[in-house]
């Protein structure tokens, strides 16, 4: 992977323009045709229908942006500034289709390979879960199959609803038949609500995935689950996926399909930041639904969660 020569072109400086002013970028960072080229991506997927429930998280990525404007250029619990040494790019959002599922999945996957060729990073601005699958298949291309840690309420492998077999409630069931994960390097991560049967869990251990229950960060140790989690992970090409409804409704109220009992922000960012040292390859920050946030609640935590994916990934880069 190349480093950027000459420096990067940063982010608009909140000294200069008020960080409230002017065009609306993921943390006022160059639009892409603004840059010569770029090393990382952040990339928007307005597209929710997908959805099983409250609609709306075609309007995340704007509200993620909007949220970021405040993000400065020093990460201190990652001891990296990102968009230092390696140039970051808003790419703006894939044009898909709102009406057909597969079509809009083969243009997100298109629109996401054409920003990762050659290995480059990239973080996705959901957007429902359903794009998740458009994602992996895009990156497989580049990595072969990969780890997958997935932060989620739901385990997002179940089957077709109303004969549907792509939603937002199936991407993972379907990127494992499609060979695009490695299971046994694979994790939901924040799981609980009430399910359809106890065989939802059984069908997934199948599937091969381990799942830490969000009740189990009362019962185990913060660092034990980190460690459990990095090592299911080890050296394999990692996916990060991210439904912002693994925060408990009190620090992500603005979604479709909230479930009480969630982490807090503060143990997300954490959990993220355990992840450093693998070898990130992609993610994606979903299911912001900004018709029911509240004070911007649910995009500033998503904003901070895409902040720490783009400090990891660009640490790696410039590595
Ligand atoms: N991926 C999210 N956010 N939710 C999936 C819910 C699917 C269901 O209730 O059947
Ligand atoms: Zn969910
Ligand atoms: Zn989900």
């Amino acid at each position: 992977m190349t480093t950027s020569s000459p420096a990067p072109v940063p982010p608009i400086d909140g000294q200069r323009s008020p960080r409230y002013a002017g065009f609306t970028t993921f943390a006022r960072l160059p639009r892409i045709g603004d840059a010569p080229q770029h090393d990382v991506a952040v990339v928007g997927v307005p597209f929710d229908t997908g959805v099983t429930f409250r609609p709306g998280a075609r309007f995340g990525p704007g509200a993620i942006r909007e949220a970021s404007r405040l993000l400065r250029p020093y990460n201190p619990a990652l001891d990296v500034a990102p968009f230092d040494s390696v140039q970051v790019v808003d790419a703006g959002d894939v044009d898909c289709n709102p009406f057909d599922i597969t079509t809009a999945l083969r243009e997100i996957e298109a629109g996401v390979a054409a920003l990762t060729e050659g290995g480059r990073p990239v973080v996705v601005l959901g957007g429902d879960h359903t794009i998740a699958l458009a994602s992996l298949r895009a990156l497989h291309r580049e990595h072969g199959p990969m780890a997958l840690v997935h932060f989620d309420a739901h385990l997002d492998t179940w089957g077709p609803y109303f004969d549907t077999p792509v939603t937002h409630g199936t991407p993972f069931r379907v990127a494992i038949e499609e060979g695009l994960l490695l299971k046994e390097h694979s994790a939901h991560v924040g799981i609980r609500g009430s399910l359809y049967s106890a065989e939802d869990l059984t069908d997934d251990a199948e599937l091969g995935f381990t799942i830490v229950h969000a009740r189990e960060f009362h019962t185990t140790p913060f660092t034990e689950i980190i460690e459990r989690i990095s090592s299911r992970v080890g050296d394999a090409p990692l996916y990060i996926s991210i439904d912002i409804d693994v925060l408990d409704p009190a620090h992500a109220p603005g979604t479709g399909t909230p479930e009480a009992g969630g982490l807090t922000s503060r143990e997300l960012l954490e959990l993220l930041r355990g992840l450093r040292d693998k070898h990130l390859v992609g993610a994606d920050v979903v299911e912001v639904a900004p018709a029911y946030d509240h004070a911007s609640i649910t995009a500033v935590a998503a904003a901070h969660c895409a902040y720490d994916l783009v400090s990891i990934m660009s640490g790696r880069v410039s590595a």
